[in-house]
């Protein structure tokens, strides 16, 4: 599924008509699009749906909805509590409602029928809502029935996270040709519910796209004939200290237990004993150093390290070799990547990639996909900035967004399991996009499947490891 800003959905609209596609006829696609969509996951002809209109082609939208659903004979009372609409197309469609002899109200009713459909405003919303439509808002938020919207809640921001202290929140949002970035970006996200995407026939031309299971499976089922372990790949993994053994224990964990053909773990003496007892399938090297002509296929550097002088010397010598490096955790500090002899691939959290900006948090959460695209572009790597809805974002301009995952990944940890993934995807796929995108993907399946059986909070970052011989096997079932 696409996702696109509010400035792509105009273009893409302009495009259609310049070919001869009027608005009239895309409005008429969005609202059999709507019913159809809505026909299908709800028994319409029980319920009585109140829909609250716009003067906008948001609006217009709700019209056409209400047409296929009266002609359907279902119960649908359309109301324009701003006016009656403005917009060509829409005014244009409210004219034909009208002629077939279905009435409107400006005034909102008393209370709402038992589904009340938001189309009011969507991607030509400006922030903060004004004060007209405030009480309707207030009002709409006070029904009790199911609620719906038509593209975006009314009150979110289209390309950002923003929203209004007033906006709408929705059970269910029927989003038109592909997802809004607000979707995945929060405090706006959460207004949203359970979210579909309707298609109206346009042809898809974002670069920007939710990861799903079907995209993922060819990670999983590569194996190939006559192999053997240097098939898979030697990753190297700079992590842990004498006092954190455990980040290094678990990338390492991860790394092999998701194909690294072999895994060497670069550590300090005394924490070999103690990852060793996790990860009888690595080997160990002490010397913190990386010659040009190593034999490692891929690097991951960082985790359970600090960031000081002997990491960015580290780094140096990472930078000037040739294999694909990630660099987590202690290895993410504000640096030039000019000098690269390889690709990068950054696995900052929102305060790691704040601290490498030096942007502030709140700004880098409301423009997650903006803010790590800007980044990857600039500085040619490829950034994954974690947390709820992962953004993966590539140096062409290109990304996506994870759904997998949920809080029980929020633990110390969970992170460099994830860094761990990565190393052996990136081992075994030479598509550095596809290799991160998928273990992203991965790492949130492996909790999801544990939170389907057991409270989020009894989830620990070691299971992930243990549960990724299952997640792969349920993912190639669902494709
Ligand atoms: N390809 C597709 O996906 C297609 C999408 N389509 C649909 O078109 C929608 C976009 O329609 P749009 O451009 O007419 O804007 P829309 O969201 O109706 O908002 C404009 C209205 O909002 C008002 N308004 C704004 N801010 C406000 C505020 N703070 N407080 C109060 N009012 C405020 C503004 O008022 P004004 O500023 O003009 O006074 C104006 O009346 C899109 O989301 C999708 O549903 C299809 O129909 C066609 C194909
Ligand atoms: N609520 C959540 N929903 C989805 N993923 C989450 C959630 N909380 C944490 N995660 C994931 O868990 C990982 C946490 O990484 P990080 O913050 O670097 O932890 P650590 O450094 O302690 O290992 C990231 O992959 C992040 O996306
Ligand atoms: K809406």
């Amino acid at each position: 599924m696409y996702i696109y800003k509010s400035s792509q959905i105009k273009e893409a609209d302009k495009w259609a008509e310049e070919q001869g596609m009027t608005a009239f006829t895309l409005m008429e696609l969005s609202g059999v699009g709507l019913f159809n969509a809505i026909k299908q996951d709800l028994d319409i002809h029980k319920h009585h749906f109140t829909i609250i209109a716009g003067k906008g082609n948001n609006g217009g939208d709700g019209i056409v909805l209400a047409r296929y659903l009266q002609i359907a004979g279902v119960r649908c009372t359309l109301f324009f509590p701003l006016g009656l609409p403005v917009s060509a197309a829409s005014k244009a469609h409210f004219d034909y409602y009208s002629s077939l002899g279905f009435s409107v109200s400006t005034n909102l009713p008393d209370q709402s029928g038992s589904i009340l459909v938001d189309s009011l405003l969507g991607i030509g919303v400006k922030l903060p809502l004004r004060e007209n439509i405030q009480h309707v808002m207030d009002w709409m938020n006070r029904q009790v029935a199911m609620k719906v919207a038509i593209d975006l809640p009314t009150g979110a921001a289209s390309d950002d996270g923003d929203c209004d202290k007033h906006a709408f929140k929705a059970d269910r949002t029927y989003s038109l040709h592909g997802y809004k970035p607000s979707r995945f970006l929060f405090p706006a996200a959460s207004l949203y519910g359970e979210t579909k995407v309707v298609e109206i026939g346009l042809p898809h031309t974002s670069n920007w796209k939710v990861r799903s299971a079907l995209d993922v499976a060819k990670s999983l089922t590569y194996s190939g004939r006559n192999t053997h372990k240097g098939t898979f790949g030697h990753g190297l993994l700079i992590a842990g200290t004498k006092d954190m053994p455990g980040s290094a224990a678990l990338a390492a964990s991860g790394a092999v237990s998701c194909g690294a053909g072999k895994l060497t773990v670069q550590t300090e003496k005394e924490a070999v004993p103690i990852i060793a007892s996790h990860v009888p399938e690595a080997m160990y090297q002490i010397n913190p150093h990386i010659e040009l002509d190593h034999s490692f296929d891929a690097i991951a550097a960082g985790c359970g390290r600090p960031s000081n002088d002997k990491m960015e010397t580290l780094i140096e010598e990472l930078l000037a070799q040739s294999k694909p490096v990630i660099l987590d955790a202690g290895a993410l500090y504000p640096r030039s990547y000019a000098k690269k002899k390889c690709p990068i691939i950054v696995t900052p959290h929102p305060g790691e990639f704040s601290r490498m900006t030096g942007k502030e948090i709140v700004y880098v959460q409301r423009t997650r996909l903006e803010a790590a695209s800007a980044y990857a572009v600039e500085n040619n790597v490829t950034v994954v900035l974690k947390g709820e809805y992962t953004v993966t974002a590539f140096a062409d301009g290109s990304g996506y967004v994870n759904v997998t995952g949920n809080d029980g990944l929020s633990k110390g940890g969970s992170g460099d399991v994830l860094t761990g993934l990565i190393l052996a995807l990136v081992l075994r796929n030479k598509n550095i996009k596809e290799a991160v995108a998928d273990a992203v993907y991965l790492h949130g399946y492996c909790a999801d499947k544990w939170k389907e059986a057991y409270p989020a909070q009894t989830m620990r970052p070691s299971y992930i490891s243990q549960i990724i011989a299952e997640a792969a096997n349920e993912i190639l079932k669902e494709t």
